[in-house]
């Protein structure tokens, strides 16, 4: 969406340490625990023991830059994006049928071996897996077994 579309990007906040790719202020900000406290999130979660959150300032950011903005969130997030911001938000519930498939994305997008594993076994990963009720309703699930397929569906909504 960013790449083919323009579409803005919400950075949003997390207490996580950076993956070996990453960069402050781009993919992420990265906070400390005390850091983390002083901001004034729209929400904020607890996703495999770290912590993440956006604020209401980062989504105007992005959407002086662009009309559509983007946020990558866990599905807490997403509903009560909904929920605060109502029609303004689609919701895209981006689902991979197999779980081995995901974790080996996760593995060559460079994520430490044991945060994968520990993500894996996390209470969120587990309910994020499949589309949760509370968000069945509204959201649009894109199938992300296949790229080609995945970018085909996006096509068509944008
Ligand atoms: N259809 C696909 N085929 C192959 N690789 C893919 C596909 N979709 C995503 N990937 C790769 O899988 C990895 C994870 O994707 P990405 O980082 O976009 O997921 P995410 O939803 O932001 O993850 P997170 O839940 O951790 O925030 C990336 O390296 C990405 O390039
Ligand atoms: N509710 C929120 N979820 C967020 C936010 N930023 C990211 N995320 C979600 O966290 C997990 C883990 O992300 P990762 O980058 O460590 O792999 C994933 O589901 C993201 O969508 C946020 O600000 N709020």
């Amino acid at each position: 969406m960013i790449e083919k579309y323009h579409a803005g990007k919400v950075i949003t906040h997390t207490t996580r340490k950076p993956r070996c790719n990453e960069q402050d202020g781009i993919d992420y900000y990265f906070e400390t625990p005390e850091s983390f406290q002083k901001l004034h999130l729209l929400e904020q979660v607890e996703y495999s023991h770290a912590h993440y959150g956006s604020s209401l300032e980062g989504v105007n950011e992005a959407w002086q830059k662009a009309p559509i903005a983007t946020i990558v969130l866990d599905t807490l997030g997403a509903a009560t994006y909904k929920k605060q911001l109502g029609d303004c938000v689609d919701v895209w519930f981006v689902q991979v049928n197999d779980p081995i498939i995901l974790k080996q994305r996760m593995i060559d997008r460079g994520d430490d071996i044991t945060k994968v594993e520990q993500r894996i076994a996390s209470n969120e990963y587990k309910r994020d897996i499949q589309i949760p009720d509370e968000l069945k309703d509204f959201a649009i699930i894109i199938e992300n077994n296949d790229w080609q397929q995945a970018q085909a569906q996006v096509d068509k909504l944008m």
